[in-house]
């Protein structure tokens, strides 16, 4: 039995990438909710075999406490899961003017920009999970309302009900399948890997050089962040996505290059998702 931890409570968009995921095992699997991302980060390898969770929105970016924890902790990356992602407006009164308390999951809330503006007299509070959104709604006053996930909830639970809330109507999430052991044999459907380059030896032109081990082989870059060390002021780990695994010779020889010169962390080699897949 595959034990896997995630995000709750159960209704998550967490829960359904992990629905996804178990779609394609062959294994029965068990699921654990934990109520934040970090608690659930650092459950991967204690009481679960793995662990589901968002890494990067569509139109909002990488989550950060999800890159500075892979930074920090001893985790590899199995596998990726995208789904499409819809949220709804709920409220506890019919007026949209006399909501004061709006709650919303803190990555939800930069994809209902426009939505959120427009309530002009909402106090935001802002949540671990989107289920939690709806669990104070649901226990909140006639003042009270919440972004959650569209299909999460039963309308007639509300006085008001807006459907298609995010700013992008063909919004979509990325989910890492996490697990704490790192000795994955790359698969050979692997097509994309994921690395990060630890500061350790501040150099001028070290960005520059780990580019060029990569353009040098003609290999595509899908992503690259920065994020703070936050040891000191001004230095950063670069979390860096790329076509291919170190099956092809040529990643492997880019990759080793690099790791003559820097310390680098292989999160994982996978399978690039679809929303299809
Ligand atoms: O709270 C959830 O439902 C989550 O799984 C986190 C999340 C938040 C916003 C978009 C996708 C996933």
């Amino acid at each position: 039995m595959l034990k896997i931890v995630t995000l709750g409570p159960a209704g998550t968009f967490s829960e359904l990438a992990t629905h996804k995921f178990i779609k394609q095992q062959s294994e029965s699997c068990n699921i654990c909710f934990l109520p934040s991302i970090k608690s659930v980060l650092h459950e991967i390898g204690l009481s679960s075999d793995i662990g589901i969770l968002p890494i990067e929105n569509f139109s909002e970016g990488f989550i950060a406490v999800v890159l500075d924890e892979l930074a920090a902790l001893d985790l590899s990356i199995i596998d990726e899961i995208l789904l499409p992602i819809k949220f709804s407006f709920v409220a506890n009164s019919a007026s949209i003017n006399e909501i004061e308390q709006l709650f919303v999951q803190f990555v939800a809330k930069g994809q209902c920009v426009d939505f959120i503006s427009g309530l002009d007299n909402a106090n935001i509070q802002l949540t671990e999970s989107n289920i939690e959104s709806l669990h104070e709604c649901l226990a909140g006053n006639a003042k009270v309302g919440a972004i959650v996930p569209s299909g999460s909830f039963n309308s007639e639970q509300f006085a008001l009900t807006i459907d298609s809330v995010n700013d992008y109507e063909n919004n979509q999430t990325r989910f890492l399948v996490l697990s704490r052991n790192n000795n994955h044999p790359i698969s050979n459907d692997a097509n994309k890997t994921s690395i990060i380059v630890l500061d350790d030896d501040d150099h001028p032109g070290l960005l520059g050089e780990v580019l060029q081990s990569f353009s040098a082989r003609q290999i595509n870059l899908s992503s690259i962040i920065s994020r703070p060390t936050r040891k000191s002021f001004g230095k950063y780990h670069f979390f860096i996505e790329l076509e291919g695994s170190q099956n092809d010779p040529l990643v492997a020889s880019a990759l080793q290059e690099i790791s003559q010169r820097n310390k680098v962390k292989v999160l994982g080699a996978y399978k690039k998702a679809t929303l299809q897949s």
